[in-house]
Formats: C-alpha cells, sequence, structure tokens
C-alpha cells in the first residue's frame, strides 16, 4: 500500500503539488492523468524518494520512504531515460540488474519471455548500445527494467508515449496479465485516455497540483468522465 499524507512541493515559490491524502491499496491499477506541468512525474519522483517534499510524507508499506532504504528492493520504476545505463545494449542491461537484483539466467529468461511480443526481435541480442536505440525500444528497455525482480510496485511514467500502435497493444496485454497474476500495484501515468481507462482500474485526474477526480468506477464511466472532464 502506498500512502501519502500532507504531500506539498513548491519551486520558486510556486505550489506545483498538493495532495492532502491519497491512498493506493495494494494491486490497483492506478492511473494518472493530467494536463502537461500538471505535477505527475513530482509525484512519482517524490514517492521514489527521488526529490525531497516541502512537506508531507509518503510511505510505502508503512515505510516512510524518505527513512528507509528496503521498500527500493520492492519497487520498479521507469520514469525517463536517466534511469537507464545507456552505454550498455539492453542485454548487458538485463544481465547487470539480474545480477544486483540476485536473479538466476533462468528467472531473466523467463522475464524477457514476456517481452518478446513488445520487443518484437528489435531488443535482444541487438548490438546498439541503449543509447543508440530508437525513443519507442528505449522505452520497452525502461519498462522490462522495470518490471524486472519481482517487484511490489512498479511506476510507469508515459509508458505508451514513443510506442507504435501494435506496441501500445502489446503493452496493454502485458500490463493486464501481469496485473491478473501477480499481486502488483501499478502506478501509471499518461495523455492518452484511452490506454489508461483499458488498463487502471481506478484514474486520478491531476491539475496544477490537485486531485481534481479520483475516478474508481467502470470503464465506460470513467470513460465518460475524463471525456467531459478534458473536453475543450
Ligand atoms: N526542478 C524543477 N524546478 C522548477 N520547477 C519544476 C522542476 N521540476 C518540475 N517543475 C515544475 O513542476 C510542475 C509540474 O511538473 P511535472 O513534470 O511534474 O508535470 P507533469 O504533469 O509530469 O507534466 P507533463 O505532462 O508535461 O510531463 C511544472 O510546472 C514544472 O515546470
Amino acid at each position: 500500500m502506498i500512502q501519502i499524507e500532507h504531500l506539498k512541493k513548491v519551486y520558486n515559490n510556486e505550489k506545483v503539488l498538493d495532495i492532502p491524502q491519497l491512498v493506493i491499496p495494494r494491486a490497483e491499477c492506478f492511473g494518472l492523468v493530467g494536463n502537461n506541468g500538471a505535477g505527475k512525474t513530482t509525484l512519482f519522483r517524490l514517492i521514489l524518494d527521488l526529490i525531497r517534499p516541502s512537506e508531507g510524507t509518503v510511505f510505502l508499506e508503512g515505510d516512510n520512504v524518505r527513512n528507509t532504504e528496503e521498500w527500493k528492493n520492492n519497487v520498479g520504476a521507469y520514469l525517463d531515460e536517466h534511469m537507464l545505463l545507456t552505454y550498455l545494449t539492453a542485454s548487458e542491461y538485463f544481465d547487470t540488474l539480474r545480477s544486483i537484483y540476485g536473479l538466476s539466467q533462468r528467472d531473466l529468461e523467463l522475464h524477457l519471455q514476456k517481452f518478446e511480443e513488445l520487443f518484437n526481435g528489435e531488443i535482444i541480442d541487438n548490438a546498439k548500445y541503449i543509447r543508440d536505440l530508437s525513443k519507442g525500444n528505449l522505452k520497452k528497455v525502461g519498462i522490462a527494467a522495470a518490471m524486472l525482480g519481482n517487484k511490489n510496485v512498479v511506476i510507469l511514467d508515459e509508458p505508451f508515449e514513443n510506442l507504435d500502435p501494435s506496441s501500445q497493444s502489446r503493452l496493454k496485454k502485458l500490463i493486464t496479465k501481469e496485473k491478473q497474476q501477480n499481486q502488483v500495484t501499478y502506478l501509471i501515468s499518461s495523455h492518452d485516455l484511452v490506454h489508461v481507462t483499458d488498463v487502471c482500474n481506478r484514474i486520478v485526474i491531476l491539475e496544477k497540483g490537485i486531485i481534481k477526480k479520483d475516478l474508481n468506477a467502470d470503464k465506460q464511466q470513467m470513460t465518460e468522465e475524463l471525456d467531459e472532464y478534458f473536453r475543450v
């Protein structure tokens, strides 16, 4: 469970995030939507303790993320390419993570098998360094890396961005299957309202750092509420 209490982030006297309380239960697929600058990435960075809150606390399974380290073993994330070792090939990178996480070759093979369709033959055994991959393929490496190692929580910032339409569908299928098979909590931000309603059972709308709507209904109803909210 992720619990957020009185969380605020201020940059240059401007409040960019202000969330009095937010609870994300285990195994929820939590979608985060909002226009540019709404605070989605800031929220993810605060949850991951990559930046300091101006006020407030994030608890992961009861641990304050600022004061403990253990939770890091259970959380995978891909926010942007700065999280990758781009001077490695994808295969070298996955093998490096495998050894950091203490997984066997077989564990890694089984994990990468799940990504076979999504990778479309372009990632594994590709001699290119990660930094030279296309934007979409780079994203696929980041997503597969975030999901490696039996994580309880996986945080993905804009996972559908830069993916071709087939890859977007494959990724949705993969996330849907994973969440059914394992009790993983997914936090997914997206500008694509169709994709986010396809995979998430709850969707929060952020605007200027404030939660405007917290939708937890069937897909049809969430789609209608999102359409109405974002209609110009
Ligand atoms: N290091 C920083 N210094 C100053 N302002 C920042 C910094 N990081 C983020 N901000 C500001 O915080 C606000 C929220 O940014 P954030 O990146 O979280 O939004 P977002 O919802 O992820 O946007 P997008 O959809 O465009 O990716 C923006 O106004 C942004 O300019």
